[in-house]
């Protein structure tokens, strides 16, 4: 195994190659760009990489099916941090190539509605070929396969391309959040800030089975920030959750949530608590009354003096 290697959704030039060179440990390690999401994360399960980092959600399209489906249903992996991105496409073209010229555009599946808008006033008539990833996409506008890529402005140096529009976003302030993905280890200790990531399973299909699953942490005040449901695999109509919260799983009633859930439901996996990109310790709203850890300790103090007789 290499301590020293983090894989990424390439090839070179990825948006997640970008969000990557943020983290400050990217100097110190081998990046190696691989074709796929279940690729990257495959060479952390064998230990040919310490991490992965892969897209989890983009903020117009939402979830990256090809990372939450790996979290949820491959062999267990962790999250340990997260990365924010913001997000602005390029129109890469071969020098030479003018707006007219464009008959096929590329870009991956989760770019398209970032550019849906654009393409519809600008070129209406190219049509779309999905693309592994954005980077991909200009490869294969490099390779002559197709006339134009949406991918980041700064893949145009790496294959030779011309950034014939820059700044395309339908929406404004669009992000992508990518995760850092290793094997499974104690989770870092909290910072104040944090999210704790799991999927939950349901039991058999009754009225209010999700709801019974929100209020494991409703009642014990505790934020959800995403949840969302995906197909097992198992046949229509059978789903699980992903859901991330506020807080660390050392938090007591993020534990105690999750305590709630492991009763109550057939299967729930821990993803991770990590920090949270571009929020502080001082953003982060106190607990409600009654649910801090303060709150948790003295009520099972006051149960312990109770069996006790000492009530
Ligand atoms: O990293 C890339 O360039 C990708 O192609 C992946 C990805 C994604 O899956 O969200 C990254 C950011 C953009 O929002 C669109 C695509």
């Amino acid at each position: 195994m290499s301590a020293s290697r983090y894989t990424y959704l390439g090839p070179e030039g990825t948006f997640t190659e970008a969000a990557l060179r943020t983290l400050p440990e990217a100097a110190t390690r081998e990046l190696i760009p691989m074709i796929s999401v279940p690729a990257a994360l495959d060479a952390v399960r064998t230990g040919d990489a310490a991490a992965a980092l892969v897209p989890i959600e983009n903020s117009v399209e939402g979830g990256v099916t090809a990372t939450l489906d790996e979290l949820a249903l491959g062999e267990p992996l962790m999250i340990y941090r997260e990365v924010l991105l913001p997000i602005a496409f390029a129109l890469l073209v071969r020098p030479g190539t003018g707006l007219e010229d464009i008959k096929t555009v590329t870009g991956h599946p989760v770019a398209q509605p970032q550019v849906r808008r654009w393409l519809a006033a600008n070129l209406p008539d190219a049509v779309w070929e999905s693309s592994a990833s954005n980077a991909d996409g200009a490869r294969q506008v490099q390779e002559g396969k197709i006339d134009g890529a949406f991918a980041g402005e700064f893949a145009a140096a790496t294959y030779g391309l011309n950034p014939l529009v820059t700044d395309i976003h339908d929406a404004e302030n669009a992000a992508t959040r990518f995760v850092l993905v290793g094997r499974p280890a104690r989770p870092a200790a909290p910072t104040g800030a944090d999210k704790t990531s799991t999927v939950i399973w349901l039991g058999d299909d009754h009225p209010g089975a999700l709801m019974e699953l929100l209020q494991e942490y409703a009642v014990r005040g505790v934020n959800l920030l995403r949840i969302e449901s995906r197909p097992t695999g198992e046949g229509i109509g059978r789903y699980c959750f992903s859901v991330d919260c506020e807080g660390h799983i050392s938090d007591r009633r993020v534990g105690e949530a999750l305590m709630g859930l492991k009763r109550v439901c057939p299967n729930v996996r821990f993803l991770g608590s990590y920090p949270r990109a571009g929020i502080g310790a001082g953003d982060v709203s106190p607990a409600r009354p009654g649910t801090s850890d303060d709150d948790f300790t003295s009520a099972a103090d006051w149960l312990n003096r109770s069996l006790d007789g000492r009530g």
